[in-house]
């Protein structure tokens, strides 16, 4: 038997494992649950002859043709793959043609190798030729040593080609998610786009890194072990052929029901693991409830459903695999006795016929291993199929050609009749809204929960666009300058701080590039936060854990108000930016930030009105519009929605504390409301 330089392959080819029909059928479910949740039928289904429609999948579905995998399908899939692949084959021409030429290299010298046995036998051991006989050996050696290096040298760079070619796709797939819009986020489940980069990419990365050994090189073997049994005797490889289809039977029957097992095990070990995920993320809850039995009772109850149905899915699919070997066996049994009797006959050489059963496994193996691509193929082209969705989501935020940058804002933000409403819900969140906030100014946006205060800002950062209206600064639309410009001149602490996984001083330097520093450790200064990072002992080097996770809320809170502070923003937005910190330290940074404000605008979204009192200007919105507009004072002294808010908050009844602060207000000028 020809030596297999792949070693991966000659484990699996000579011998197909169980393993490889089990990530075939796993596959295979992964394709039927994709089917499934998109509703969408194979992609050849206008055939209405084809066997792949997927009627709906239940415990009693006895249809026995649900998934068969016909060669259309087979070869739509593989069409999809390279496709998708190919303009990124382009960086990689060199490796690829090395990897190309090596499969040639090997599948020669794997039709060389059963060849030389019939000289072997008929030229040199029964001619008892002995010089014929070295020279058969030693052009089979030097052969096989070349087709070893040859080998070892391929797969390197095949290796090298998958993992770059995977590579690029991550990168491309990370980048436009960058750029993907606030909306998109939205409306997408976070563990969608996840699992594009999880299991689509890991499913592409199957075919990709086995496409060689898997695919091409048994495909091409294939061929050529059938040119070679038909060279040797037609007769017999017409047999051989005509009934190589029986090996087919087996896995037709019993592949639908090895995929229905395996889809039913993904669901039931996705079930376990989100109970794991779960009860991870609820240990305070578990331990305070003491809830460890129970919840070890329901784990318990999910892990026997998996553990038979695991046990199911691996039977049905070692099946699948059986039937195959078994045919195969059974086969070789009838070409074995023909052969015998053509060979006692004396209609072939005792060395054709021991060819011809070299080529004869040599078929069988490949067709199997080109078999058990199929799945895989399918599997990965529903997988590409998906990062193509992703892909070809718009990327709205992107700017318009030619757009310039925005100048210096020097005058005003405006909300020119805007009507916003975000997608999938009923109703706008701003309705029609006009609103005019001049620059150098610190501004309070109040009003109830719910009422739009952080859309407003997300608008002004163009995070959404407006349905209706547009957004302008100085008198220009936001949309028609560029984001990078845009956003280059404002700074924003949200509510939830997202920390990344790197040193306090890195995260405070995110708000600005290069900074220095002394000019971060200043910036922590000003947000009250550089006494706490002295203390730890790695002090601004001190990683901050996945999502900032090691720190409290407040403090977290604090490293994204010194991350806005060292940008030093023309506009600084601030979300409930100061709504995890206690009374104190709440003070203390109000009076930063409004000392920060002077000489740039302020926008300050908060439900904390003690917060406000000192604000150029607060704006009241309910209802999608701004209805009151003044200083805390003369909002007060309007008696209207900021006076109830301001007593619902100081746990007065509305009107009793109007006298104080009516007192408070005497010299206050009034000041007509700018709703519009
Ligand atoms: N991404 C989104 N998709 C759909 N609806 C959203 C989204 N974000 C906010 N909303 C809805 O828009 C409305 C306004 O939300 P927004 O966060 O602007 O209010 P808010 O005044 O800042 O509220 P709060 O004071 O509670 O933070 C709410 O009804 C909210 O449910």
């Amino acid at each position: 038997m020809a030596p297999r330089s792949s070693d991966n392959r000659s484990s699996d080819n000579r011998s197909p494992s169980s393993d490889t029909q089990k990530l075939a059928a796993a596959d295979a479910a992964a394709e039927l649950e994709d089917k499934l949740a998109s509703g969408k039928q194979a992609e050849d289904d206008d055939d209405e002859e084809d066997e792949d429609e997927l009627p709906e999948l239940d415990d009693d579905d006895e249809d026995e043709d649900l998934v068969v995998f016909t060669a259309r399908e087979a070869a739509g899939a593989l069409s999809t793959i390279l496709s998708f692949v190919r303009p990124y084959l382009g960086n990689y021409k060199r490796m690829l043609a090395f990897v190309a030429f090596g499969v040639m290299i090997e599948t020669l010298f794997n039709v060389i190798m059963p060849l030389s046995l019939k000289f072997l036998i008929d030229d040199a051991l029964g001619e008892e030729d002995f010089q014929a006989l070295y020279k058969i050996l030693g052009v089979l050696a030097v052969a096989g040593i070349f087709t070893s290096i040859v080998a070892v040298w391929y797969e390197r760079w095949d290796a090298r080609l998958a993992a770059c070619i995977i590579s690029d796709i991550r990168k491309r797939l990370f980048e436009h998610v960058q750029d993907l819009p606030a909306s998109y986020f939205g409306r997408t489940k976070r563990g969608e786009i996840l699992s594009r980069f999880s299991v689509d990419l890991s499913a592409v990365e199957g075919s990709i890194k086995t496409f060689a050994n898997s695919a091409a090189l048994p495909f091409l073997e294939l061929i050529a072990g059938i040119i070679l049994m038909v060279f040797l005797n037609w007769q017999l490889a017409a047999v051989a052929l005509l009934v190589f289809p029986i090996t087919l039977i087996g896995p037709r029957i019993l592949t639908p029901k090895a995929v229905h097992a395996n889809y039913e095990q993904k669901l039931n070990e996705a079930s376990l693991l989100g109970m794991v995920q779960e009860n991870v993320g609820a240990q305070a809850v578990i331990k305070a409830f003491s809830l460890q039995r129970k919840m070890f009772g329901f784990f318990s109850f999910r892990n026997n459903e998996t553990r038979n149905r695991i046990a199911s899915a691996t039977f049905l699919s070692t099946m699948v695999e059986r039937t195959v070997t078994i045919s195969v066996l059974l086969l070789h049994l009838v070409v074995l006795a023909i052969g015998a009797y053509l060979a006692t006959k004396g209609q072939i050489t005792i060395g054709t016929f021991v060819t011809f059963e070299s080529a004869f496994w040599e078929v069988s193996y490949n067709i199997a291993h080109v078999m058990h691509f199929i799945p895989v193929s399918i599997s990965s082209a529903a997988a590409v199929r998906h990062i193509q969705d992703l892909l070809d989501e718009p990327t709205r935020g992107a700017d318009r050609a030619g757009a310039p940058d925005l100048p210096r804002i020097t005058n005003d933000i405006t909300f020119d009749r805007v009507t916003f409403q975000y997608e999938g819900s009923q109703t706008p969140v701003l309705d029609n809204l006009s609103l005019k906030l001049n620059v150098g100014r610190s501004i309070a946006v109040v009003g109830p929960s719910g009422s739009g205060k952080s859309t407003l800002l997300n608008l002004i950062l163009r995070l959404y666009v407006p349905d209706e209206g547009r957004v302008t600064i100085d008198g220009v639309d936001i949309r028609k300058v560029t984001l990078g410009s845009l956003r280059q001149s404002m700074a924003v602490v949200f509510q939830e701080n997202m920390l990344f996984n790197m040193s306090i001083r890195e995260n405070i330097r995110l708000g600005k590039e290069g900074a220095t520093d002394a000019e971060v450790e200043e910036a922590a200064k000003k947000a009250e936060i550089h006494r706490y990072i002295m203390s730890l002992p790695q002090k601004y080097d001190t990683p901050v854990g996945e999502r900032g996770d090691t720190l409290s809320g407040g403090q977290r809170q604090r490293i994204a108000i010194a991350r806005a502070i060292i940008r030093n923003p023309s506009v600084l937005l601030l979300d409930e930016a100061t709504s995890a910190l206690d009374q104190t330290t709440e003070a203390a940074i109000n009076r930063t930030l409004l000392k920060v404000a002077k000489g740039r605008t302020m926008i300050w979204s908060t439900h904390r009105l003690t917060s406000v009192v000192e604000m150029d200007e607060i704006i009241v919105i309910s209802g999608g519009r701004a209805i009151e507009r003044g200083s805390h004072a003369e909002l007060l002294a309007k008696n209207g929605a900021y006076r109830k808010l301001w007593d619902d908050q100081l746990h007065q009844p509305h009107g009793a504390a109007r006298q104080v602060d009516d007192d408070d207000s005497d010299d206050d000028d009034d000041e007509d409301d700018d709703e519009e």
